[in-house]
């Protein structure tokens, strides 16, 4: 047992009908049933060295409950006088219940109930007190009181039935106090959050797609901004890290911030990473035009070809989340590039490159060394000015930022599968114009699990700190070597003066000159990062069915 740890509590109670030897430390629940049980004045505590002890982790306890007297039945309308003696013993009980995380494979949790009974009502009670006194240890930083933000009409207008039959019951069983509010427009969230008291909440959550969390982050970092004295944030503007953590309960169409961030986009699983009080700080970016904060990022920032698909898209939101696909086909067919000048700042750290082939995963070391960077050298973060830029103009069909890897269900591994959340960097990726062959080429290993969409000559990546782009207004303005003849022929049809839009995590952002700065772990998630799976959590899927 950890130095650091007390025992609260032991004795003898029967756990799920076996009688044990139960142990109540500070940070853990244990129970061993082999162990000889002693008596009730003094219980044999071997529990603590067994070998054959189950142990739950107090942190990853969902709640607890005392079984409820029913009094529907009245309590004596059971047959035989066995059952009528148990029911008249429940008017005061003597069992009580644990709920807990389990694992049940693809990065999903469900609750695992656990039954406890005692010998009398007193020790019930100062069961269930002990265990809920334990798991407002500080350290655990459990919510106590939540903000939720609902999304009637995101991803397939699922968000309401999926919080008030999902997540409700597992914030009642966990005693968290919710205020909940359903939007009835598109920036509802953002503008609340600039005159709400947030002060009595432990964290803001959202029922919804990416587009909802971008409203909270957003509206967040500006609030935290406003108190602080800046209410017109520019490029000198340093934004403040706010002491609210966010949560996302998935039920949006695309659900990248998720997939990243848990691993899977499953309501249940969300909601128990919030219960729970995972906590892990993220990058953001944020975007400026003409030195004004146009808006802050966490996940992708594109433009070119996820541009143009996402304003195409706005179109045929009837269409629901097929949508996506009908515009990245017709985007696809209409193989549209744009001349640009991209000039960014490299980071200047290589423990990690957008090609290791490594995969930021829970307690990622990549992350934690930026973490303790930034608490060495605060303000390394933006750029010192004798720190190299570098300058890429050419014709491109796609200038992608990601800063998370942006998982999604088409695309298991991410845009950038080795980009880390919170290393203080985004991966740059630039996709020159190709043919479309190579372009569906280049797509289709985006989707793939198994080989590297950056191995193409007509794609770089580059992880960098900060980055800006501005239009060419034709190709004159490239030199000699940054357009060759056959772009050239490639471009005979398509107008250079036309520019494209940016998709700012799936909102549009009309003028293409952009600078983009990021800050390394700015914002706070209700999320540990995604846990590597052993072979016993992989699960299978009729397993996982028969889990639901
Ligand atoms: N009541 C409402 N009516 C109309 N729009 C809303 C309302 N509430 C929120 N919105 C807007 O809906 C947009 C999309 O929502 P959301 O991100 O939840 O779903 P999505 O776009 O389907 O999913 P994803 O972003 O993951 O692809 C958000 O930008 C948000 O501002």
């Amino acid at each position: 047992m950890a130095a650091d740890q007390n025992i609260l509590l032991y004795g003898n109670l029967d756990v799920d009908g076996r009688p044990s030897v139960v142990l109540l430390t500070s940070f853990h629940l244990s129970w061993d049933s082999t162990s000889k049980a002693g008596t009730p004045e003094s219980p044999n505590v071997e529990v603590i060295s067994s070998q054959n002890r189950y142990t739950i982790e107090l942190n990853e306890v969902i709640g607890v409950t005392t079984e409820k007297y029913d009094s529907s039945s009245n309590g004596f309308s059971s047959k035989d006088s066995s059952t009528l003696f148990v029911e008249m013993q429940t008017l005061k009980p003597h069992v009580f219940s644990v709920f807990h995380i389990r694992r049940i494979g693809h990065h999903k949790w469900r609750e695992r109930k656990v039954t406890f009974r005692c010998r009398d009502s007193t020790t019930c009670q100062i069961w269930v007190e002990s265990i809920r006194k334990g798991l407002t240890n500080p350290k655990f930083r459990r919510p106590k009181s939540l903000l939720v933000f609902i999304n009637p009409v995101g991803g397939k207008k699922k968000g309401p039935k999926i919080y008030a039959e999902k997540v409700v019951p597992l914030f009642d069983l966990a005693d968290i106090i919710v205020h909940s509010i359903t939007t009835d427009r598109a920036n509802y969230a953002l503008d609340y959050l600039q005159e709400a008291d947030l002060a009595k909440y432990d964290g803001i959550v959202c029922v919804g797609g990416d587009g909802m969390f971008t409203e909270l982050l957003n509206g967040l970092l500006i609030r935290t901004l406003k108190d602080n004295g800046n209410a017109q944030p520019c490029r000198d503007t340093t934004p403040i890290q706010p002491d609210l953590r966010i949560g996302i309960i998935p039920a949006g169409s695309t659900d990248t911030v998720v997939y990243s961030t848990v691993g899977i986009n499953d309501p249940v699983t969300s909601a128990l990473h919030i219960i729970t009080g995972d906590s892990m700080n993220i990058d953001c970016c944020s975007i400026y035009q003409r030195d004004q904060l146009v808006r802050y990022s966490v996940s992708l920032v594109g433009y070119g070809y996820y541009g143009d698909v996402l304003a195409d898209s706005e179109k045929f939101r009837w269409m629901g989340t097929k949508r996506y696909n009908w515009s990245g086909f017709k985007k696809f067919l209409a193989n549209q590039s744009y001349l640009g000048e991209v000039s960014f700042l490299p980071t200047t750290v290589h423990d990690s490159h957008p090609r290791d082939n490594t995969r930021c995963l829970a307690g990622c070391q990549v992350c934690a060394a930026a973490l303790d960077r930034l608490h060495q050298y605060p303000s390394e973060s933006s750029s010192l000015g004798k720190e190299k830029w570098h300058t890429i103009r050419g014709d491109f069909i796609g200038v992608n930022a990601v800063t998370m890897s942006c998982r999604c269900a088409m695309s298991p591994e991410g845009v950038s599968p080795a980009c880390h959340l919170g290393d203080g960097c985004t991966d740059l990726i630039l996709v020159k114009r190709c043919s479309r062959l190579n372009y569906l080429h280049h797509l289709y290993r985006c989707r793939d699990r198994q080989s590297d969409q950056f191995d193409f000559d007509f794609v770089q990546v580059h992880r960098v700190k900060e980055f800006q782009f501005r239009p060419l207004e034709d190709e004159f303005e490239l030199e000699a070597g940054e357009v060759n003849c056959r772009q050239q022929l490639f471009r005979s049809n398509s107008k250079s003066s036309h520019n494209s839009v940016w998709n700012c995590d799936g909102e549009v952002i009309g003028s293409p000159s952009v600078h983009v700065q990021v800050h390394c772990q700015l914002v706070k998630l209700f999320a540990r990062g995604i846990e590597k799976l052993d072979k016993e959590h992989s699960g299978c899927i009729p397993c996982q069915q028969k889990d639901k």
